[in-house]
């Protein structure tokens, strides 16, 4: 009965308008947190949502109960023409996806993350690099970067030349789309799904949307096939050689893998970019961050050499500002929704079957009664005990201490991969640079708005700022240098 539903706000009529409330509905939603409590009942256009606002109801719906929480929505055109059924991510809860997670988690474990270390030196480095040689376009950097790093775990392609290189323009336009086509309210039929039988003249969507996921199906099989016969030739690591290298592959047909291996761009590429540029604004606004950061990597590397991932034990510090870049701005704030497949009671409220409910990561990453009084601040030292080593994590999110990577079976299949390259582009980064504020014409120091961002529909991004990047030692160029050519050979050919 709708009288045991949880509290909520009255039914808001369309979908389009719904995300629309406010750009920022993380932050609206977390104020309802203080209305109606930790679990907030919508209906919109006639669908169940739930908002979940601590990480106690989220982990106890979305992970206790994964059997029931792990649906995704049906998406007419992004999910099921589009992709065709078969992105990972937005894949209906069922054999299919089960087949590719399995291959995912496989292709992408702690153990094999290793493997991928020394693409991501490199990609590390050579990101130092280029911020000292032209600071300005530090963004731009950033997002090749990322991009590239992707593209080299991945396919095991050579570093990108830019962020707009030709070889990735066809899956970021393949990007765009899908986030033009998930955005809700483009598209009528996901409100009213009968649309879905209009004939075609009538429906113009379909057939577009069925002629990109042929183009996209091709372009993707070549990239997989490309790399399989480049395997022929070098045994460099990818994702693409770990799939092939999994017993019967989980019975995952080419088109399926191919599909797999491209998601991994989606799902990886930006969320990363995300994350570094929420970085560079923290160095801006918390110099003692920055500087107490680069006393731990003095002390324990020196000036004579570059970060290397076996330092990871010996950086505590480090990696409680990995974690807190996470915690503080997460790329994706209010998670993918997790749909609900059977009706479920919890604490006595009914919850029907269908329920779409959306993690909200932004508020459980600021909420004070785990971070403290603190919480929307941005300080490293709330992961350490007071010899400054990393405590034991605050939340069951596979001891990440933070909900960014989301919950339960769906969880982020890639966080490895997202830890380990930011641990390795942060190390590098403070080692080699110094990040400054830039100066208005009164020579005082310009910071960034750091609430304001720009949402793509899918993660969220500052909004562009001018800052000061310098050298932080008299031979960090020298230094770039030769380990750039280190990590070029060992990548081999
Ligand atoms: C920068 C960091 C990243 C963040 C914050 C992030 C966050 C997320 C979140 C919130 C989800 C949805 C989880 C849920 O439904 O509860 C997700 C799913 C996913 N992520 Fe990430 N991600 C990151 C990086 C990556 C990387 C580097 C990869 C690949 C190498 C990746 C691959 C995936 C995939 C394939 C899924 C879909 C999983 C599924 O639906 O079964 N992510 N990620």
């Amino acid at each position: 009965s709708k009288r045991n539903r949880p509290p909520g706000p009255p039914g808001i009529p369309f979908l389009g308008n719904a995300f629309q409330l406010s750009r920022n509905a993380w932050a609206v939603f977390e104020q309802w947190k203080h209305e109606y409590g930790p679990i907030v009942h919508m209906s919109i256009a006639g669908q169940s949502f739930l908002v979940l606002n601590s990480n106690k109801v989220a982990s106890d719906l979305l992970t206790r109960r994964a059997n029931k929480y792990s649906d995704r929505h049906r998406s007419i055109v992004a999910a099921e023409t589009l992709t065709g059924g078969i992105h990972i991510a937005f894949a209906r809860y069922g054999d299919g996806w089960r087949r590719q997670r399995k291959s995912a988690h496989q292709g992408l474990t702690k153990e094999i993350q290793h493997t991928f270390s020394a693409v991501q030196s490199l990609e590390a480095v050579l990101l130092a690099d280029s911020l000292l040689q032209d600071p300005d376009s530090w963004d731009n950097h950033l997002q090749r970067a990322t991009a590239s790093l992707i593209m080299a775990v991945t396919y095991n392609l050579p570093p990108l030349k830019s962020e707009t290189d030709t070889s990735i323009a066809h899956i970021r336009a393949h990007m765009d789309r899908l986030a033009y086509a998930l955005y809700p309210g483009n598209f009528l039929v996901e409100i009213f799904p009968w649309m879905e039988h209009l004939p075609a003249f009538l429906a113009p969507w379909k057939k577009e949307a069925r002629e990109w996921f042929r183009k996209d199906s091709d372009t993707f099989m070549a990239l997989y096939k490309d790399t399989l016969d480049r395997m022929t030739k070098n045994s460099n690591p990818s994702f693409v050689a770990s799939l092939e290298a999994q017993k019967d592959q989980h019975g995952l047909n080419l088109l399926e893998k191919a599909w797999l291996a491209a998601s991994l761009y989606g799902a990886g590429a930006e969320t990363s970019y995300s994350s570094l540029q929420w970085f560079m604004v923290a160095m801006v606004h918390y110099p003692e961050v920055q500087e107490k950061a680069q006393r731990e990597l003095d002390a324990v590397i020196g000036a004579s050499r570059m970060p290397e991932f076996s330092d990871f034990e010996n950086l505590p510090y480090l990696r409680a500002l990995v974690k807190e870049v996470f915690r503080w701005r997460p790329p994706i704030p209010l998670g993918l929704p997790h749909r609900l497949t059977e009706d479920d009671w919890y604490e006595g409220y009914f919850i029907p079957k269908g329920t779409l409910c959306l993690a909200n990561i932004w508020a459980i990453n600021r909420d004070p009664d785990v971070y403290g009084p603190d919480a929307r601040e941005f300080n490293p030292d709330r992961y350490l005990d007071e010899k400054g080593q990393l405590l034991p994590a605050v939340l069951d999110t596979q001891d990440e201490s933070h909900s960014s990577f989301g919950y339960g079976r769906r969880i982020c299949v890639g966080r490895h991969v997202a830890n380990s390259t930011m641990f390795i582009d942060l190390a590098t980064i403070l080692w080699a640079c110094r990040i400054r504020p830039s100066l208005d014409e009164s020579g005082n120091a310009y910071l960034p708005n750091n609430e304001a961002n720009t949402n793509t529909g899918l993660t969220l991004h500052p909004v562009p700022f001018k800052c000061v990047i310098e050298p932080r030692y008299a031979n960090t160029r020298a230094i770039i240098d030769q380990t750039k050519e280190f990590y070029l050979h060992a990548n081999g050919p």
